[in-house]
């Protein structure tokens, strides 16, 4: 069974019914399966059903009369709860009500219990589940499910590790990071320690830097009053970002297991080089806010004019962080990795920059386009994209930069499963590996800790940035040489299937 705190919310509606809903079409749920809502809202069974429906997308695109039957024969696997007035109260009714529906369904005690309300509750809850008898393990597992954010500094982290730690040990606590869930973030493993192509380049004599961007084609949308306390720091470079670049730099983990790939991430987690000089901080870290702009032809608002947002707010909505990984492998590689609302694409990707050959033949027309680059697209156009020179056609041995392209669309049987669908399917089967671990998320605070800290100095500059563009003008100046942030295009396809990117 599947008990969903904070079911009347957003995150319930918009993207966990509808995994729930694809894993249950893809028949990867079990026939007594439930999901139990409980929050605080009053609702019945009949209107909590229709409200998920109706939010979630399946209403809203056009559906045919199989999918209408399976919405109707799924709808009826959702049952609620409401909890009474707040969330520390007494969970003997909800306990009640959880045995009542496995009596009726014949399900056995295996229980996930998804926290999707308001961090500050992740403890009350877990403490009064412990009260009513719902997390012992006699009838079967249990386990808890986090959402983001996992604290607000490492202090919080640590102390929201050790309250939940009261009540459910490790192994039961599965804190999601909805990034990990995506295809190509975990192909990432797959392409590093499946090819012996690539390893043996995966390093510092190979690789003159590493360059990560995630850029949002919109604003803060509903969120401002979360976002303005939070900022793209905390909301996107501490957790997701930061678990996709321990993929990169880890080592190779002994097998697949979930705890030893987690060891190896915590590994490349703690070897990221803390800043606490300022002047490195002044250098290598970059803050912006988008400022009201027009995007084809339409008016978008600043930042600061956002409903929930503090009109002289001086959160960033772009964050841009250089760094270096103490280690062997990595020693001296510089790590560029930003993170931006309101950007002209939306685009996620990794792109790891090789050094030049060491001798230089043949000439290349534009020096910055001529090294050799190994793209991650994360999304959208899920795949993996090498840069390579080829001789320009005609005479003398010009040098030009062709594409090695994979796309996932491009595979006959390509099925990508939503990050929800996976992560919550991995959860029911038990399996923690691309869920982030207690040390994990405290390791990855610890080196944002003192970012965060330096930038609530007043002296600290927000660049502001019109909202459709690549960010602060002075964005680059962070690169060391003659490189930048690389912007990416659209993908272009010509009649031919020829990308131009
Ligand atoms: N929405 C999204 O896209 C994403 C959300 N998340 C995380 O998921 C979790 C849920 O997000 P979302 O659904 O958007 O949040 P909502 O604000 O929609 O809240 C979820 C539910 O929690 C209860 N709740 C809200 N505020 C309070 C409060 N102050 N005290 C007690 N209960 C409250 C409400 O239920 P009721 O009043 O009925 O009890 C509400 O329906 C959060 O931790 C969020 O950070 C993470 C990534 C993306
Ligand atoms: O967790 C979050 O992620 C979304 C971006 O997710 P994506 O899957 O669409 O890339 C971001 O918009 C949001 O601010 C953040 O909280």
């Amino acid at each position: 069974m599947l008990i969903i705190f904070g079911a009347s919310g957003d995150l319930t509606a918009r993207k966990l019914v509808p995994a729930l809903f694809n894993l249950y079409k893809g028949k990867h749920l079990p026939e007594n399966f439930v999901v139990l809502g409980a929050s605080r809202s009053d609702m019945s069974d009949e209107v909590f059903r229709k409200k998920v429906v109706q939010e979630s997308k399946f209403l809203k695109e056009k559906i045919s009369k199989e999918e209408s039957s399976y919405i109707e024969e799924f709808a009826d696997k959702l049952y609620y709860q409401d909890l009474g007035k707040e969330y520390d109260t007494d969970y003997s009714m909800l306990a009640n009500r959880i045995a009542h529906l496995n009596e009726e369904k014949g399900c056995e005690g295996n229980y996930i219990f998804y926290l999707s309300t308001p961090p500050s509750l992740y403890e009350v809850i877990a403490k009064n589940l412990c009260e009513a008898g719902l997390t012992k393990e006699d009838n079967g597992w249990k386990r808890i499910i986090v959402e983001k954010p996992f604290g607000y500094s490492l202090e919080t982290a640590k102390e929201l590790n050790e309250g939940l730690h009261k009540y459910f040990n490790e192994q039961q606590v599965y804190r999601i990071d909805h990034y990990l869930g995506k295809e190509t973030v975990q192909n990432l493993l797959v392409t590093r320690f499946s090819n012996s192509i690539f390893e043996p380049t995966w390093n510092r004599r190979y690789i003159h830097h590493v360059e990560i961007t995630n850029a949002e084609t919109v604003g803060v949308e509903k969120r401002g009053g979360y976002y303005d306390k939070s900022g793209a720091l905390r909301d996107m470079f501490q957790s997701h970002l930061l678990q996709i670049l321990s993929l990169i730099v880890m080592e190779p983990p002994i097998n697949a297991s979930a705890e030893e790939i987690r060891d190896e991430k915590v590994k490349a987690l703690k070897s990221l080089r803390i800043m606490t000089d300022e002047k490195v901080l002044a250098t290598h870290t970059m803050k912006g806010q988008y400022v009201a702009s027009t995007i084809n032809g339409e008016k978008v608002k600043g930042y600061r004019e956002e409903e929930g947002v503090d009109p002289e707010s001086k959160t960033e909505t772009f964050a841009a962080i250089k760094f270096f990984v103490d280690n062997w492998r990595w020693k001296d590689v510089p790590f560029y990795v930003r993170t931006a609302k309101y950007m002209p694409t939306k685009v996620t990707e990794v792109v790891i920059h090789f050094k030049s050959p060491a001798h230089e033949v043949f000439k290349s027309h534009d020096a910055y386009q001529k090294d050799n680059k190994l793209i991650i697209r994360i999304q959208p156009d899920e795949g993996i994209l090498i840069k390579f020179g080829v001789k320009v056609p005609g005479l003398g041995f010009n040098v030009e930069q062709a594409n090695l392209d994979f796309y996932y669309s491009d595979l006959d049987s390509a099925q990508v499963m939503d990050a929800y669908e996976r992560l919550l399917l991995d959860a029911m089967q038990g399996d923690a590996t691309l869920y982030a671990r207690a040390d994990e998320v405290e390791a990855a605070w610890r080196f944002v800790d003192p970012i965060l800290k330096y930038w609530e100095n007043e002296d600290v500059p927000t660049y502001g940035y019109a909202a459709g563009t690549w960010g602060p003008r002075n964005s680059d100046e962070m690169f060391e040489g003659h490189f930048g942030w690389r912007n990416p295009g659209k993908r272009l396809t010509d009649e031919t299937g020829f990308c131009i990117l």
